[in-house]
C-alpha cells in the first residue's frame, strides 16, 4: 500500500492566495500589514528562514523590515529595539528569530514583545489564552498541522491522536489544538514506557520529537494519519523528519513529507498571523 502524500507547498500556497485578496481589501481600507524580523548572528538556517520570510512579505504585499543584529549584540540592545518596534504604528508583527545567542535569555526578549504584535504565539498571555481557549495568536507551525489536517479533508473530532513529543513550542500546543478540535489526546515523550502500544490505537499521530526518523511502520495503525513537524539536519547536509517516511508510508493513511510537509505551513501561518494583528490594531475584523 502507498500512502497519500499531504502536500504543505500546495495547502501554503492555497492559504497564501487568500491572505494575498485580503490584503489588497485591507489596503483598500489604508491599512498594510506589517511585519518585522529580527535576527540577531549568524546562524545559517536562521538566515534561510529570515530570507524567506522578507520574501513571503514581498510577494503577499505586506511592509516588512528585518534587523540583521551581530551575534555580539546585549540583551538590552536587543530589548530597546523590541521596545521601540512595540510602538511602531507601520508594525503589526514582531518576530525575534530563534535560536537566540547564549549570552541572550530568550524568555525576556519573548516577553518583552507587545502581546498583540507577538506573532510568533509564544507570549505567555497569548500561550495562556490558546490553554483556556479563548482567541490569541496561535503558534505557527502548531497552527500549521491543523490546517493541514484540516484542508486535507480529515475529520479530528472523536478521532484518538498521539502527539510525541512535549515541547512548549510544538508538542504542548499542538496538542491543545487537537483537543480543541475535539480530539482526544494523548502525550508522549522520550520517557514514555509503552510508546508503541500508544501509538498503535491512534488515527492521527503528530511527531515532534526531534530525532531522525524515530518512528517506523511498526509504531503505526494501519490508515493512520502521520504529520511529521521533525526536521532533522544529517551528516551528510540532508534533511530528515522524526519519521522513517518510506517504511511508514507502507502502512499509514495520509502523511506529510520532509521537507515540503509541515514546514512550508510555519511561515505562511505567519503571514496570517500577522494579517489578523494588523486587523486587531486597526480595530477591523
Ligand atoms: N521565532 C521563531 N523561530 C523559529 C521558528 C518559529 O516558528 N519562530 N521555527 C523554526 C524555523 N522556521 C521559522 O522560523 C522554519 C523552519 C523550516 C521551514 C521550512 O519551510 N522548511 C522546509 C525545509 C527547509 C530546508 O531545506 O531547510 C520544509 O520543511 O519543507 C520554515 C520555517 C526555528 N526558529
Amino acid at each position: 500500500m502507498t500512502a497519500t502524500i499531504i502536500s504543505g507547498k500546495q495547502v501554503s500556497e492555497e492559504i497564501r492566495s487568500q491572505i494575498r485578496i485580503e490584503v489588497e481589501e485591507l489596503k483598500g481600507k489604508g491599512v498594510q500589514p506589517g511585519l518585522a524580523v529580527v535576527l540577531v548572528g549568524e546562524d545559517p538556517a536562521s538566515q534561510v528562514y529570515v530570507r524567506n520570510k522578507e520574501k513571503a512579505c514581498v510577494d503577499l504585499g505586506f511592509y516588512s523590515e528585518v534587523h540583521r543584529l551581530p551575534a555580539s549584540t546585549t540583551q538590552e540592545e536587543l530589548l530597546s529595539l523590541i521596545e521601540k518596534l512595540n510602538g511602531q504604528a507601520s508594525i503589526h508583527g514582531i518576530l525575534v528569530q530563534l535560536p537566540l545567542p547564549s549570552h541572550i535569555h530568550e524568555k525576556s526578549v519573548i516577553d518583552a514583545i507587545s502581546v498583540e504584535k507577538d506573532v510568533d504565539g509564544f507570549h505567555p498571555v497569548n500561550v495562556g489564552n490558546l490553554v483556556i481557549g479563548d482567541d490569541s495568536l496561535l503558534p505557527c507551525t502548531p497552527a500549521g498541522v491543523i490546517e493541514l489536517i484540516k484542508r486535507t479533508g480529515i475529520e479530528m473530532s472523536g478521532k484518538h491522536a498521539v502527539v510525541i513529543g512535549r515541547s512548549n513550542i510544538v508538542g504542548k500546543p499542538v496538542s491543545l489544538l487537537l483537543q480543541r478540535e475535539n480530539a482526544t489526546v494523548t502525550m508522549c515523550h522520550s520517557r514514555t514506557a509503552n510508546m508503541k502500544e500508544l501509538t498503535k490505537q491512534a488515527d492521527i499521530v503528530v511527531v515532534a520529537i526531534g530525532r531522525a526518523n524515530f518512528v517506523d511502520a511498526s509504531f503505526i495503525k494501519p490508515g493512520a494519519v502521520v504529520i511529521d513537524v521533525g526536521m532533522n539536519r544529517l551528516e551528510n547536509g540532508k534533511l530528515a523528519g522524526d519519521v522513517d517516511f518510506a517504511s511508514v508510508q507502507e502502512v499509514s493513511g495520509p502523511i506529510t513529507p520532509v521537507p515540503g510537509g509541515v514546514g512550508p505551513m510555519t511561515i505562511t501561518m505567519l503571514m496570517k498571523n500577522t494579517l489578523i494583528a494588523a486587523k486587531r490594531l486597526n480595530g477591523l475584523k
